[in-house]
């Protein structure tokens, strides 16, 4: 790595789409940054924003048939703006690793053993880990000179204690087929309860945090002095809280109901679960701006739906309460917990005797910034503190490749 090497370029790939970010890491200048989304359909779409040069948004449509293709694609838009792979400016590349299992408690120097890790690791997460393994041997492949770094979602909660991973089943069986409590979007966790605690004027350490992380996916965490304690996600992302397409909790035996008496596959069941439940399960739709919209003309499903995302969230508030015994803050982040004031506001309706309150004007004000929105005389803070995976994934991998 040469001297003036500052850049990190961050890839989150999924099962259909590849996010990516270009950063320079000696100011925290974002470079560049995109989306590649309907990977290996007919209808690829790729949008690039070249934030360096604050020029427009440029897209590409068309069939983009793999992940490699589609990096391939990215480096062109790269190129283009004079930020290219080929660059010596470039220190290092972040991978967002979906599952790191057990092993994986901290971001990693990828080698040839880390990637076969991840592989041994795709029954457990069968959806994210062959898309993050494609971007990996793609980069690799494209700057093989350069530092490739893991940023694993499960890290952060590698801290949970055995009773808060361990699920009561048989242990034998458990272990034997890697069977616990994982958790996931760990960079946001840990990204947004540091951020709280700056927020609060205190060191990570000083403070108990419930983060609520309510995007598409989502999940709440307990952190106790900036360690995760328990978390919503579990084996896999369809824990939890009800999401945009997936269910969260459920009784595991309505599983076998529709396997035994509904006569549905396996297949078909994980398909129910991870994209047909959650709220475009429950009302069609998943978009919580459009759930709004069609509560306020009346709709009445849309309203079922919003209260069982909420009964859902406003439980987990109460439980991880119990967990940490005593609460500093609840801060909400992701795409729903920074916009959609009328979630907070009812998640922590009712709540007052647990010190939790949310201040109706100061939840309606629109920031990107971290803020308050609980009044000065709570007991509890209630925040909004927008996440930056992207930008927690850089400065890890900034930080590894450095050292
Ligand atoms: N202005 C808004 N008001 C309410 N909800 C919003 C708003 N903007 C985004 N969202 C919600 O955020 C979701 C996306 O969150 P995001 O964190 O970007 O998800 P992911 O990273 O999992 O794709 C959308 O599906 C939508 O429900
Ligand atoms: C792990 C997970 O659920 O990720 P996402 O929210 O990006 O789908
Ligand atoms: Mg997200």
């Amino acid at each position: 790595m040469t001297s003036n090497a500052t850049r990190v370029l961050v890839l989150n790939s999924g099962s259909s789409s590849l996010k990516y970010q270009l950063l320079d890491m000696a100011d925290g200048a974002r470079l560049a940054a995109g989306l590649v989304e309907r990977i290996g359909e007919e209808t690829s779409r790729l949008a690039h924003t070249p934030l360096a040069s604050g020029g427009d948004k440029r897209e590409r449509t068309g069939p983009i048939a793999d992940h490699d293709a589609a990096l391939q694609a990215v480096a062109e838009e790269l190129a283009a703006d004079g930020l290219g792979l080929d660059s010596p400016e470039l220190a290092a590349i972040g991978h967002r690793v979906v599952h790191g299992g057990s092993e994986f408690t901290a971001p990693t120097l990828i080698t040839d053993e880390v990637v076969a890790e991840i592989e041994r690791l795709i029954p457990v997460a069968p959806l994210h880990n062959p898309a993050n393994i494609t971007g990996i041997r793609t980069a690799t492949h494209l700057r093989p000179d350069l530092p490739q770094v893991a940023v694993f979602d499960t890290a952060f909660h590698t801290t949970m204690p055995e009773s808060a991973a361990r699920y009561a089943i048989d242990t034998e069986t458990a272990d034997a087929h890697m069977i616990r409590r994982y958790g996931f979007h760990g960079t946001s966790h840990a990204y947004v309860s540091r951020e709280t605690a700056k927020l609060l004027g205190k060191a990570p350490e000083e403070v108990n945090v419930i983060v609520l992380h309510l995007g598409n996916g989502a999940s709440a965490s307990a952190v106790k002095g900036g360690r995760c304690v328990d978390t919503s996600m579990g084996l896999t992302p369809l824990e939890g809280l009800v999401m945009g397409t997936r269910s969260g909790d459920l009784d595991p035996a309505v599983l076998l109901h529709l396997s035994r008496n509904a006569g549905m596959s396996v297949d078909e069941i994980d398909s129910l679960l991870n994209k047909k439940s959650g709220l475009i399960g429950l009302c069609g739709d998943n978009d919580m701006r459009e759930i709004r919209r069609r509560i306020d003309e009346g709709d009445e499903r849309a309203a079922l739906a919003f209260d069982i995302y909420v009964h859902r969230l406003k439980k987990y508030i109460g439980a991880y309460y119990a967990v940490l015994g005593k609460v500093d803050a609840v801060a909400f982040t992701a795409g729903v917990g920074e916009n959609a004031a009328p979630v907070r506001e009812a998640a922590v309706a009712g709540l007052e005797e647990l010190g939790l309150v949310v201040d109706a004007g100061l939840n309606e004000i629109r920031s990107g910034e971290p803020r308050l929105i609980s009044p000065e005389y709570a007991r509890v803070a209630v925040a909004v503190v927008p996440t930056d995976e992207e930008l927690e994934i850089a400065t890890q991998t900034y930080a590894l490749v450095s050292s």
